[in-house]
C-alpha cells in the first residue's frame, strides 16, 4: 500500500523557536507508526501541523493523495483524518454510552434530512444507540456504559477515546500519548484494541508514545524526531541500538 499521509519539508516556528524543521514524514496506509522523541522535539506540534489545529510556515502536508496543508481540523475530521477526542468537561457528566452517541455525524450522514424528516429521527438515533452499543462492547466498557465519564478511571477514559474515533469512519487516527497514566492491565486492552481497530477496520495510526513497551508491542517503523526533523526512522530494534537516538535521549535527560 502506499502512504496515506506525506509531510513534506514542513518548517514551523513560534516566534524564534524553529519547532519543526524541514521536516518530512511519510505514514504508510495501513501501518501503525510511532513517532517517538526527547521531550521538546516537536512531536505534538508536528500533530497539529497534520490534523489542521494550525498551519505550517512552509512546505506542503498530503493525506490520501491530496494536499491538505492548513486544512482546518473540522474539515479533516469529515475526510477521516482524526485525533482521539479528550473528554472534554461537559461530556464528563454524560455516561459513558452517551459520549459515544454525542460524537457528530460526518458530512454525508446528513442530519438536515432527519429535520425536514422526523420520521426518520427516532430511527436516526435507534442507528447511533445500536451503533454505540456495539463499540462499547468492542472496547470492553459495556458494564460501565451507564456510569458518567468523568467517574471512569484514566485507563477506561482512554478505551472510550478510542471507542469515540469508531463512531465516524476514520481511516487514520493521531494517538497523543495515550497510553500516560493507564495501569498496565488496561494499557495491554487498549494495544490490543488498536492492534485490532488496525487489522478489522484496516484503521492507520500514526503514535506519539513515551512508553518504549507500548511502542515495542505496537508500532512498525518507528520515527524519530529530534529538534524538529527526522533523526531516524526504523524498526525499533534498529532505533534502540542507535547511537544517534540514545545520545538524543541521554542528552535530553542529563539537562
Ligand atoms: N503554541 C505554542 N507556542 C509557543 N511555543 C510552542 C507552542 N507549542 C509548542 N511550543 C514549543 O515548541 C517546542 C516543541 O513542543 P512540542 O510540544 O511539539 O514537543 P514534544 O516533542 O511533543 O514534547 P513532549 O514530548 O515534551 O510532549 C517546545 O519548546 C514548546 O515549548
Amino acid at each position: 500500500m502506499g502512504s496515506i499521509i506525506e509531510v513534506r519539508q514542513v518548517n514551523k516556528a513560534f516566534g524564534a523557536l524553529q519547532v519543526i524543521n524541514d521536516c518530512s514524514i511519510q505514514v504508510e496506509e495501513g501501518s501503525i507508526t510511532g513517532l517517538i522523541g526527547p521531550n521538546g522535539a516537536g512531536k505534538s506540534t508536528l500533530f497539529n501541523l497534520i490534523a489542521g489545529t494550525f498551519a505550517p510556515d512552509s512546505g506542503r502536508i498530503h493525506f490520501a493523495g491530496e494536499d491538505i496543508t492548513a486544512v482546518p481540523s473540522d474539515q479533516l475530521f469529515h475526510r477521516g483524518l482524526l485525533r482521539t477526542f479528550q473528554i472534554a468537561q461537559e461530556f464528563s457528566h454524560m455516561t459513558a454510552l452517551e459520549n459515544l452517541m454525542m460524537v457528530p455525524p460526518q458530512a454525508g450522514e446528513n442530519i438536515f434530512n432527519t429535520w425536514l424528516r422526523p420520521a426518520l429521527v427516532h430511527e436516526q438515533e435507534l442507528h447511533v444507540r445500536q451503533k454505540a452499543m456495539d463499540v462499547i462492547e468492542f472496547i470492553g466498557l459495556k458494564h460501565v456504559r451507564n456510569e458518567l465519564a468523568g467517574n471512569l478511571s484514566g485507563g477506561q477514559k482512554k478505551l472510550l477515546e478510542l471507542g469515540r474515533t469508531m463512531m465516524v469512519n476514520a481511516r487514520v487516527v493521531l494517538l497523543d500519548e495515550i497510553a500516560a497514566g493507564v495501569n498496565r492491565t488496561l494499557l495491554q486492552d487498549l494495544i490490543r484494541n488498536i492492534q485490532r481497530l488496525n487489522q478489522e477496520m484496516g484503521y492507520t495510526f500514526l503514535v506519539i508514545e513515551h512508553d518504549m513497551d507500548m511502542i515495542a508491542q505496537l508500532c512498525n517503523p518507528v520515527i524519530v524526531l529530534a529538534q524538529g526533523s527526522v533523526m531516524v526512522e526504523g524498526s525499533i530494534e534498529a532505533i534502540q541500538n542507535n547511537q544517534e537516538v540514545i545520545e538524543a535521549y541521554f542528552g535530553n535527560d542529563a539537562h
